[in-house]
């Protein structure tokens, strides 16, 4: 599978990171809440050595709120500070302060020590494309201080943004590749819509989203395209070119056919079906899912 990051971007980023992380005290992570380990890239470890860090789980909204608190005590357990957030909605937004402190605790004690009284803490934002570092950026600020959009590496001048007495953020977030370890990864990266849509295969793409969530949230699945559950389940077929597929590609026709996704000749129009579920997931409207437990 192919990505829109070539190793130029990939080179300007990580020189620009390397740059800021120099300026900063912490290290504000955003990471998908539904994919918490896919969207990270473990190169920002080596890179912010000795620097406070915490991690935000953005799209909570989107992500299945239980499996959302188990990541957390994950997080936790490894001794990172975490708390999860919907930038769209400010939720979360107010508890962000109190975990900068409490992540910058030793390092505010340090000053104090050293008779250091008044400096604030200085933190950068980072994250893969898309995972909502502006959102988060213009709602934590509290105004349009960051541009959001969906084009990563818009270009602004380095600026502090102040956003108390104890913390100055830098407005520009630092942008991380994605580091696509193996298949799974590349997959729920694109399931979530963090790669162009114009390079996947969508129908591929859409029977592998349909075959997990089915086998995770079968209820949702139901719902949504008004499904008959027992009919569903009774699909899979041993003898399909393909039986892992079969159920998913069932619900996929079922769905075609309830949704008017019919072509000429009577046939299934695939590649509609696909981008609707697709859509469906990305947008919620297949309900509270994550890709990813811990
Ligand atoms: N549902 C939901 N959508 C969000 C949330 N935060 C951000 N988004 C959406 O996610 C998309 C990407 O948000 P951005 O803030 O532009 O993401 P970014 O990380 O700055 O992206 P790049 O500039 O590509 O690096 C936008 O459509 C946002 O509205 C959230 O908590 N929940």
């Amino acid at each position: 599978m192919n990505y829109q990051w070539y190793p130029g971007h990939m080179t300007k980023a990580k020189r620009m990171m390397e740059e800021n992380i120099k300026l900063i005290d912490l290290v504000i992570e955003i990471v998908d809440a539904r994919i918490p380990i896919s969207s990270r890239n473990p190169d920002i470890d080596s890179l912010a050595v000795n620097k406070a860090r915490i991690i935000l789980l953005n799209k909570s909204d989107l992500a299945d709120d239980k499996i959302t608190n188990q990541w957390i005590n994950y997080f936790n357990e490894n001794n990172i500070y975490c708390l999860k957030l919907n930038s769209r909605n400010n939720s979360g937004i107010k508890q962000v302060n109190g975990l900068i402190m409490t992540a910058c605790a030793d390092k505010i004690e340090r000053n104090k020590q050293r008779g250091i009284l008044n400096r604030p803490i200085r933190a950068m934002v980072v994250g893969i494309p898309n995972v909502g570092k502006s959102t988060f950026i213009n709602s934590y600020a509290g105004k349009a201080s960051a541009k959001t959009g969906n084009k990563p590496g818009v270009t602004k001048g380095k600026q502090w943004i102040k956003l108390n007495k104890n913390v100055e953020l830098l407005d520009t977030p630092g942008i991380l590749w994605p580091k696509f370890d193996n298949q799974e990864v590349g997959k729920r990266l694109a399931m979530i819509g963090s790669m162009n849509d114009e390079i996947l295969n969508v129908e591929e793409l859409a029977i592998d989203t349909i075959k997990y969530i089915y086998s995770e949230y079968s209820d949702n699945v139901i719902e949504r395209y008004g499904l008959d559950k027992e009919k569903t389940a009774a699909s899979y077929d041993e003898n399909a070119i393909n039986p892992d597929n079969s159920v998913a590609l069932y619900i996929m026709e079922q769905a075609a056919v309830k949704r008017g996704c019919i072509k000429k000749g009577n046939n299934i129009d695939y590649e509609k079906i696909s981008n609707i579920i697709l859509d469906d997931f990305r947008s919620g409207r297949l309900g509270r899912i994550s890709l990813e437990t811990p």
